[in-house]
This record gives structure tokens, sequence and C-alpha cells, in this order.
């Protein structure tokens, strides 16, 4: 999905909510584990449950990594299973050196190689600019650089001043020199408040992937009104508050409920575009 066909569908289905699939086996209604396959059962019904109010699908590759090859055919069977007018983001937040980066590019890029062919990768931008490069030579394909993250740590090393710059800024600034607005997103943490004016002096136009609402308690309304421009500019992601919005047979509908909940909100804001 390019960035044109994004923001058409932000506009049409009055939302910027991305759904988290960080499906924990371990967290999903017991009567599921009945399933020859309960991870991939839930999400499709979650799927299912939440798609008229989500323009994106985030999943937690370390949720289906974690369980080895079952978890990796959940994995795959989730990606076909995701509805084809909504952007798709492989949360994997990789990162190596260029021919290592090449392999995770078409770990999540190339169909024919993997069997999944996601939007966009979340990408950790510590080793730099031939580290994020081959994920952004394929076309109509995004990089999502993490910037300034929503946990605790992030104040560990991202708000570090160099040549009168945060480290988040300067991140902000040098891999705008590896991509454009068509191919890059930025996360910022939900939690981050007022920095979302920081980041809009720096990436005005790009999309950012906000995650830290729900769960995390991030507000909603801060990112609009200190990160949204003109084109929306965001997609806010909710994981755990939508998808364990119930552990009963009710789940599907208390998600629904939930990412509804999200939308009414969003629609406010998207109005004003
Ligand atoms: O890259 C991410 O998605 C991410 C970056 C960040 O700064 N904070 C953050 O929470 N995330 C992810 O966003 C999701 C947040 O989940 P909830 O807190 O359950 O909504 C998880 O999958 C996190 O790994």
């Amino acid at each position: 999905m390019n960035r044109k066909e994004l923001i058409g569908q932000i506009r049409e289905k009055k939302s910027f909510l991305c759904v988290g699939l960080d499906t924990d086996i371990q967290k999903i209604p017991a009567f599921l584990l009945n399933e020859e396959d309960p991870v991939f059962e839930f999400n499709k019904q979650i799927i299912d449950a939440t798609r008229e109010f989500a323009v994106a699908y985030k999943i937690n590759t370390a949720f289906y990594e974690s369980r080895g090859i079952e978890g990796w055919k959940s994995l795959i069977k989730t990606w076909e299973y995701l509805p084809k007018d909504c952007f798709s983001i492989a949360d994997a937040k990789r990162g190596d050196i260029g021919n290592t980066s090449e392999m995770y590019a078409k770990a999540f890029f190339n169909i024919e190689s993997s069997g999944m062919s996601f939007d966009s990768v979340t990408v950790a931008p510590y080793m730099g600019a031939d580290s994020v490069k081959p994920f952004l030579k394929f076309p109509e394909k995004w990089a999502i650089i993490l910037a300034l993250t929503s946990n605790e740590g992030s104040k560990d090393f991202q708000y570090l001043s160099s040549d009168g710059n945060m480290l988040f800024e300067s991140v902000l600034q040098k891999s705008g020199e590896w991509g454009s607005k068509e191919n890059i997103m930025f996360v910022v943490g939900a939690t981050r408040g007022e920095d979302f004016l920081t980041i809009r002096k720096h990436v005005p136009d790009h999309f950012l992937l906000v995650p830290g609402v729900g769960a995390q308690g991030g507000s909603l309304d801060e990112v609009c009104r200190y990160g949204m421009n003109k084109e929306c500019g965001l997609l806010v992601n909710s994981s755990r508050a939508i998808i364990y919005a119930s552990s009963g047979t009710d789940f599907a509908e208390a998600a629904a409920a939930g990412a509804q909940a999200v939308q009414q909100e969003m629609e406010k804001w998207v109005r004003e575009l």
C-alpha cells in the first residue's frame, strides 16, 4: 500500500487505528486451545471483528517467533488473512549489516521467498544507513524506523545530545537522507506528549507509527494535538487494550467495541483535516 492509498483509507474509514496482534497463547480464551491453530483462530476472529474500524494491523513477530515453527506458521496464516485494504506492519525491529538486512527484508517483503509480503517492517537504526537501506529497495514497501520510543528506557540514549541535537532528532534528520515520506515512517511513542512538536519540526510530512495508547497509558488527544499534520500523518497502535478486552467467549465482540471506541475518538480529528 502506498502513501496515497493509505491516506485514502484513513479518510474513508475516518480512522487511523492500527490494531496490534501481539497474540500470546497463554492469554487467549481457553476454549480456543482446542483449535488446530489457536493463535490463528484468535487472530482471525479479532480481524473479522475490528476490520471496519482499523486501517492497519501490526503483527509483533516476537509473539510468533517465541513459539518456533508453529508460531511462524500462525504468523504466515495471519498475514495471509489480513484485509487487503489495510496497511500491514511486521513489527520485527530488525537491522544488521547490509547483506543480513537484505535477508530480513526478504523474510517480510518477498512472498516467493518467505510466503509473506508485508507493507512494512519496523527497523532499529542503531547500525546506521547500510542496515536500513536494504528495506528501501523494495517498491511500495516501507521501513518504519524507531525514533523516540514509548518505553522508560527511551531516556537512556534517545535524549542524549550531540552537535546540538538529541539522538532521536539526529535519527530523524539522518534517515531522511536514506528515503522519503513515501517509504519511511518513524516510531514515536504515544507517551512522548509535547516531544511530538520537536519531531514535527524535523519530519513535518512523514507518517508516524504511534504505539503506547491503551495499555501503556498514552493520550490519543495529545498525540493528535501535537503530532497530526494536514494528511493525518499518524497510525496509532493499540494491542493489548483491544485484543484482550475480554478473556471470555465474547472476546471478539469486546475487541470490536474497543476498536470502535478508539475510532470514534479519531473521527473527531479526521473530520478536521
Ligand atoms: O515498534 C513498536 O511497535 C513499538 C515501539 C515502542 O516504542 N513501543 C511499543 O510499545 N512498540 C510496540 O507496540 C505494541 C504496544 O502494545 P500495547 O502496549 O499492548 O498496545 C507492542 O507490540 C510493542 O512492541
